[in-house]
């Protein structure tokens, strides 16, 4: 399907806060179909970007439209979009089935295509305790729920914190899948993660953040061959060498 505009677009898109420059004009244009990878050291700006992104914070400049709509219109925006937080919002006293079933009518997913959608996205990520309690969960247990939860409304544009934190390696490997399948679809996927095996198998693009700042942003092998490393590093040691040496400019 052909899009009139990119699934996400910012210009100079800024986040003060009283004592820090959180993100420092971040401006992005993000294909429909593209799994974007959003990398950056710890306090680099990655969840300011992704919490403006996705209306839960307002930028102190700058614009954003996802799927072609302005962040300002939030209702609309969120109608559009997933996010799966790194602490995914769910109810320790529900099932995992009450759950999925309470965000899918939250969410106007009609009611003919709820069941459905759950059991396929319970079946495939082997979560068969749905009709336990959550606060029974592990970790991987609540994270998959989380994951099926952000999915349910079949979102244009999906934002991922750390989405594989806590999931065993086939868990990981199934929630990879998902993630190439919904792209292959056309859907855009935003993947924060510290996990950078997970990202250079993935991603399409790779925006390193670093001080608020965009420091690279393209294709991982771009990355890693502009990190100079010479061609047999991991995006790893890119990553690394990046965001050892280019400390931006005080503004
Ligand atoms: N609500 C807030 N009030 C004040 N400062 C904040 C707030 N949220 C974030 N910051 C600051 O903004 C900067 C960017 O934080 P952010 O959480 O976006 O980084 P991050 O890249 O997600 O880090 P991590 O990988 O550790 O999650 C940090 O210096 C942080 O201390």
């Amino acid at each position: 399907m052909a899009h009139e505009t990119p699934a996400i677009e910012t210009n100079n898109l800024r986040k003060e806060y009283p004592d820090t420059v959180a993100v420092n004009g971040i401006s992005l244009s993000v294909d429909y179909g593209t799994i974007f990878g959003l990398l950056g050291p710890n306090g680099a700006g990655k969840t300011t970007t992704m919490r403006m992104l996705t209306t839960l914070t307002q930028p102190t400049a700058g614009t954003a439209r996802i799927d072609g709509i302005a962040i300002e219109q939030q209702e609309t925006v969120r109608s559009r979009i997933g996010f799966l937080p790194e602490n995914p919002p769910i109810h320790d006293e529900l099932s995992g089935r009450e759950q999925l079933e309470y965000v899918a009518k939250l969410r106007d997913v009609p009611p003919t295509a709820r069941e459905e959608r759950i059991e396929t996205y319970l079946n495939r990520l082997d979560l068969d305790a749905a009709d336990s309690r959550i606060s029974t969960y592990s970790k991987g247990m609540r994270q998959k729920i989380g994951l099926i939860q952000t999915l349910l409304h079949e979102p244009n544009v999906v934002f991922l914190d750390e989405p594989t934190s806590g999931l065993d390696p086939r868990a990981a490997k199934q929630m990879q899948e998902i993630i190439e399948e919904l792209a292959a679809e056309e859907t855009t996927i935003v993947l924060s993660t510290h996990i950078l095996p997970v990202v250079d198998k993935l991603a399409d693009r790779v925006g390193v953040v670093h001080d608020g700042d965009f420091v690279a942003e393209a294709a991982p092998d771009e990355i890693k061959s502009r990190a100079g490393t010479e061609g047999n590093e991991s995006l790893e040691d890119a990553f690394l060498s990046i965001t050892r040496d280019s400390r931006p400019p005080a503004k």
